[in-house]
């Protein structure tokens, strides 16, 4: 890490636009005053095939990208040590339920080609759909609006189901089941792209995958009111929901929230992708956990 901040003050100013910006990242459980590197979103082959380019200049891009891989491997380690406590605490919390404690450990996380294996279970999908959020309630804001729904079963969960053998496929059975529960236009389906990751239930044989998709706050609001007419609204979906991400003290907003009852492992859905898309950081969602 001394290394890096060395880095950023030497080739700051032989290639300013490469390093965007550097910042604490405490979120991740590093250290305070720790400063890492924040690589451009570019690939560094762009720079590295500009023409413009002395070959001293490509020298040191490739000295940063080599050392862009080492920061992501130890930053990496700090966000899986963390994501632990986050699983501990959730785990522990006499508040969250034992259906929830259970929930947790029935669940692991399984790479897509591993699952493909497991031929004799089932699969269900299920869809995070969300914007980034530029509403605020006083002087509370929430970086994003995420979609949920009140079950059939008082169970909070996502949008989706299982696949059928009539499906061409995961992605087309989880379009199916977003067409019947929430009225999803085709503009919005899902496609391959949106996969994020997967996770297995042993016990009860069931393979989850799970989907993001990012809409602007107003196709949100649009999706949001067509799935009042969705074929199951009132049967199956007894409404849409957006989490409240609001931190209130004392002790009001999400760890509330997080009180309720949540279907298969559908709060930890929301809680690692909310973790990776940078929505709330791990250590946020231990205070939230903490305090519930
Ligand atoms: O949001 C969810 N996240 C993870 N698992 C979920 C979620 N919702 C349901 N489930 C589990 C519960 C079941 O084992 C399967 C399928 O349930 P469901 O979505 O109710 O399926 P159908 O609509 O009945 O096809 O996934």
């Amino acid at each position: 890490m001394v290394l890096l901040k060395l880095v950023k003050s030497t080739f700051s100013d032989v290639i300013p636009d490469l390093i965007k910006h550097s910042s604490n990242v405490t979120q991740w459980g590093l250290q305070r005053g720790t400063t890492i590197l924040y690589i451009p979103y570019l690939p560094f082959n762009f720079f590295l095939e500009k023409n413009d380019l002395n070959s001293k200049q490509k020298n040191v891009i490739s000295n940063i990208s080599n050392l862009n891989k080492q920061t992501k491997m130890q930053a990496t380690t700090k966000i899986v040590d963390n994501w632990k406590k986050v699983l501990n605490a959730l785990k522990t919390n006499r508040n969250m339920g034992k259906l929830w404690s259970k929930a947790i450990e029935d669940h692991s996380e399984i790479d897509l080609e591993e699952s493909k294996k497991l031929n004799d279970y089932r699969l269900a999908a299920h869809a995070f759909i969300w914007s980034k959020n530029d509403q605020s309630l006083w002087e509370l804001s929430s970086k994003a609006s995420i979609m949920m729904q009140m079950r059939f079963d008082g169970f909070i969960g996502f949008p989706g189901g299982l696949i059928d053998s009539t499906d061409a496929s995961v992605v087309d059975g989880l379009n199916r089941e977003l067409r019947e529960e929430i009225n999803l236009n085709e503009k919005y389906y899902i496609t391959n792209e949106n996969y994020f990751f997967s996770s297995v239930n042993h016990q009860r044989k069931i393979i989850l995958h799970f989907y993001v998709k990012e809409v602007t706050q107003t196709e949100l609001i649009g999706i949001e009111k067509a799935a009042l007419d969705s074929h199951d609204y009132g049967t199956e979906v007894m409404g849409i929901i957006r989490p409240p991400l609001y931190d209130i003290k004392p002790g009001r907003g999400f760890n509330i929230f997080l009180q309720n009852q949540f279907v298969g492992n559908s709060l930890l859905q929301l809680l690692k992708t909310m973790s990776l898309l940078d929505i709330l950081d791990n250590q946020t969602i231990l205070k939230f956990i903490d305090s519930c």
